[in-house]
């Protein structure tokens, strides 16, 4: 990337809207410490095992709700039992900018009140196959933050995970919100990029993921 030249916003689909840079260097650096501290406890980070037995070769840790493949519980049953750890007020708060900012609506991003947060983490040989986020029984939109290497992110339809396609590059500090029309389109990570790491966040390689859902579950 050469950041002399500013990244546009993209609308990829209609409700799918790319922000490149939107946190700032001083908020990645705190995710990411914070990140590392949800990733020991209360329940440590682990590849998600989907029913088949297939390892993910992601890890996550979850705040809010425990998601695994293809379930959300108060406690990370598939881990060490443990409740998980509160969605903290200040990640809400980001969400909410998130929102207000990928769709231009202040009003968008006071409603929407996430109560999940997934936390993946992607060394360089990780990927996420294309699937849909859809455990949630809520239609509010989906915000992503990435932090640390680049990735190919690959948002494709809601019928099938085939094309059509759109496959944009995620760097560190973009926001990414998928809602509307575009909330159950399948989409996935099919590479992480080589050498992409930024030298001033505390992440020497990989990325960081975190999306914030709202589940619809009480
Ligand atoms: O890592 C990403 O950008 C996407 C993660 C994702 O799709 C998920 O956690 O469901
Ligand atoms: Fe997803």
């Amino acid at each position: 990337m050469n950041a002399l030249i500013p990244r546009p916003r993209l609308e990829v689909a209609p409700g799918a809207i790319l922000v490149p840079d939107w946190l700032s260097v001083e908020q990645q650096r705190f995710l990411v410490a914070e990140c590392r501290r949800w990733a020991t406890a209360p329940v440590p980070m682990r590849s998600a095992v989907v029913p088949g037995g297939h390892k993910m070769s992601v890890q996550t840790v979850c705040l809010g709700w425990h998601w695994q493949p293809y379930k959300y519980t108060r406690t990370a049953d598939d881990v060490n039992g443990a409740p998980v750890a509160a969605v903290p007020d200040w990640l809400v708060d980001i969400g909410r900018a998130a929102v207000a900012a990928a769709y231009d609506d202040p009003t968008a991003g006071e409603r929407y009140t996430p109560d999940t947060a997934l936390i993946n983490f992607y060394d360089e040989g990780a990927r996420m196959g294309m699937h849909q986020d859809k455990d949630e029984r809520c239609d509010a939109p989906v915000v992503s933050l990435s932090v640390g290497q680049s990735c190919v992110f690959r948002f494709g339809n809601s019928e099938n995970r085939n094309k059509p396609y759109t496959d944009v590059e995620l760097h560190s500090g973009d926001l990414f919100v998928f809602g509307g029309e575009s909330r159950f389109a399948y989409h996935g990570v099919p590479k992480v990029i080589a050498g992409s790491a930024s030298p001033d966040i505390g992440l020497p390689s990989g990325r960081l993921n975190i999306t914030l859902r709202d589940t619809g579950m009480s």
